[in-house]
């Protein structure tokens, strides 16, 4: 239909059918950029950022910059980061923000307008946010990225050991008291997806969560082995590679939700410095798409 945008859900399906599960971060580690041979500065960071996504663009569908590793930079860590964010996007790649924002409803709805408004100097695809203040108070942000064609991941079982005592925490009272905090942060994104007028047509929401691939995710309270239901749920999951996880355990630890799986490695690909990097990105592919064939 004319003008009628693509859902983020739709397009984030589109990619893993051309390109596979996995997500390339683009965190730029003073380490890294030490071994990439460039300063720790804005400009070291924005030439690590290019070559990434020079190498990812065609191998992969996904790039994940790790917004602190730019701001840490100040004004010019945003330029570069700009740069970096646009040359991504103009290259195909679907890109989110790791910016883990999080505010009263009114702050996030601008923090939205910053990460997904089409035309935004920091414009991406999709952005990861935080709910501790309530899943309220991120609905209007849910509503304005569907409605442009862009996508949330909201944190529910983050791959930090330190997260399980909150995120592991029982409800006392809501509509889910008896669940864990993780849980309940899930059911709320599922069921929001689920809202949706059109749900039924779509095969994936636009609307995910983060589960760390390092997280048992049982232990959050979370049931990998439920039916998976229509739309899927889009999942953003770190803490493969550097942090422990194994592609071929993939399946095992998100079971239902393992077709919405985003597999995001980091350091663990750029540690292959700019000569091994599409070396290195090939052989993760190859072993994502054995690991959800
Ligand atoms: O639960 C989470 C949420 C986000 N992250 C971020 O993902 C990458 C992981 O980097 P690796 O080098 O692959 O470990 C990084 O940007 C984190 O901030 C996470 O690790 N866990």
């Amino acid at each position: 239909m004319k003008g009628e945008r693509i859902s983020f859900g739709d397009r984030l399906g589109a990619v893993f059918a051309a390109y596979g599960h996995l997500c390339v971060g683009i965190d730029p580690h003073a380490a890294l950029l030490a071994r990439w041979g460039q300063p720790d500065s804005a400009e070291g960071a924005r030439e690590l950022g290019l070559r990434t996504v020079e190498a990812a663009a065609g191998r992969v569908g996904i790039v994940k910059p790790q917004i602190a590793f730019f701001e840490r930079h100040g004004a010019a860590g945003y330029a570069a980061l700009e740069r970096v964010l646009r040359e991504a996007r103009d290259a195909g790649l679907l890109v989110i923000a790791d910016v883990k924002r999080g505010d009263i409803g009114s702050t996030v709805e601008a923090y939205g307008e910053a990460w997904l408004r089409p035309g935004s100097p920091l414009e991406a695809d999709a952005m990861t946010i935080s709910a501790y203040q309530g899943l309220g108070s991120i609905e209007p942000v849910m509503s304005t990225a569907d409605a442009a064609g862009k996508g949330l991941f909201v944190l529910a079982a983050t791959s930090n050991p330190e997260a399980a005592a909150i995120q592991r925490a029982v409800l006392q009272q809501s509509s889910r008291a008896g669940s864990t905090v993780a849980d309940a942060i899930t059911h709320g994104v599922i069921g929001w997806n689920h809202g949706r007028p059109d749900a039924a047509t779509r095969a994936l929401g636009s609307i995910g969560v983060v589960f760390g691939a390092t997280t048992d995710l049982a232990l959050a309270g979370i049931d990998i082995d439920g039916e998976a239901r229509r739309p899927g749920l889009p999942v953003l999951a770190p803490g493969f590679g550097h942090q422990g996880a194994q592609p071929r355990e993939l399946r095992a630890r998100f079971g239902a939700f393992a077709g919405g799986v985003i597999a995001n490695e980091s350091r663990s690909i750029l540690e292959a410095g700019p000569d091994g990097l599409v070396d290195a990105i090939a052989r993760r592919v190859d072993e994502y798409g054995a690991a959800i064939a």
